[in-house]
């Protein structure tokens, strides 16, 4: 078999979101309800994807605004990027468009692997931003959509099938074979 990939993801969107949860549930299956902002860290972990391994570095990045800075070290050695908002929050949801283009005018490409994510789907009567909304923004820069709940563990892994995808395709590598094993 062919020696693992490394990829590395950066995990990016406003405050609160869920950034962390999802990457905490993705790497130590676990959620914690408290809140406590990331100023930046690294995780890992390994992943297989048709029949190759992956060796996923995600960068759980700060929350930004829209006046935020966008860290240099942000557009040099990301493969793929996952875009995050809350489907609780229009702030949130505005939040991912300003990174969105800020993203683009800094990696001065049109296309760059990422996927787009609406977190918190479990809080049902607090949802502001429709599924709706979210598919359509998805199309327009023509990246995959995913709604999830990082709290309950809802789709969670499909984001990062899904970005790996994305990295693999701009790559000229699309995986022979969809399925995700994780190991
Ligand atoms: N109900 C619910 N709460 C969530 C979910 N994901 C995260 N939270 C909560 O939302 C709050 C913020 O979550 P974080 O994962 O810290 O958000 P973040 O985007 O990393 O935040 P920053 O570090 O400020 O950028 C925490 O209290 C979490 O418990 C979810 O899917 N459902």
């Amino acid at each position: 078999m062919a020696p693992p990939r490394e990829r590395k993801l950066a995990i990016v969107g406003y405050r609160s979101v869920g950034k962390s949860s999802i990457t905490l549930q993705f790497v130590e299956n676990q959620f914690v309800e408290s809140y406590d902002p990331t100023i930046e860290n690294t995780f890992t972990r390994q992943i297989r994807l048709g029949n190759q391994d992956y060796v996923l570095h995600i960068v759980d990045t700060a929350g930004q605004d829209e006046y935020s800075l966008f860290p240099d070290s942000y557009a040099l050695d990301i493969h793929g990027y996952i875009l995050v908002y809350s489907v609780t929050s229009t702030k949130s949801f505005e939040v991912v468009k300003v990174i969105h283009e800020k993203l683009l005018d800094m990696i001065g490409r049109i296309k760059i692997p990422l996927v787009l994510v609406g977190n918190k789907t479990d809080l049902h009567m607090e949802r502001k931003v429709t599924t709706e909304m979210g598919r359509n923004l998805a199309k327009n820069w023509e990246a995959t959509f995913y709604e999830t709940s990082a709290k309950h563990n809802l789709d969670v892994q499909s984001i990062f099938k899904g970005i790996i995808t994305e990295v693999e395709k701009q790559d000229g590598n699309a995986p022979e074979e969809k399925k995700c094993f994780i190991s």
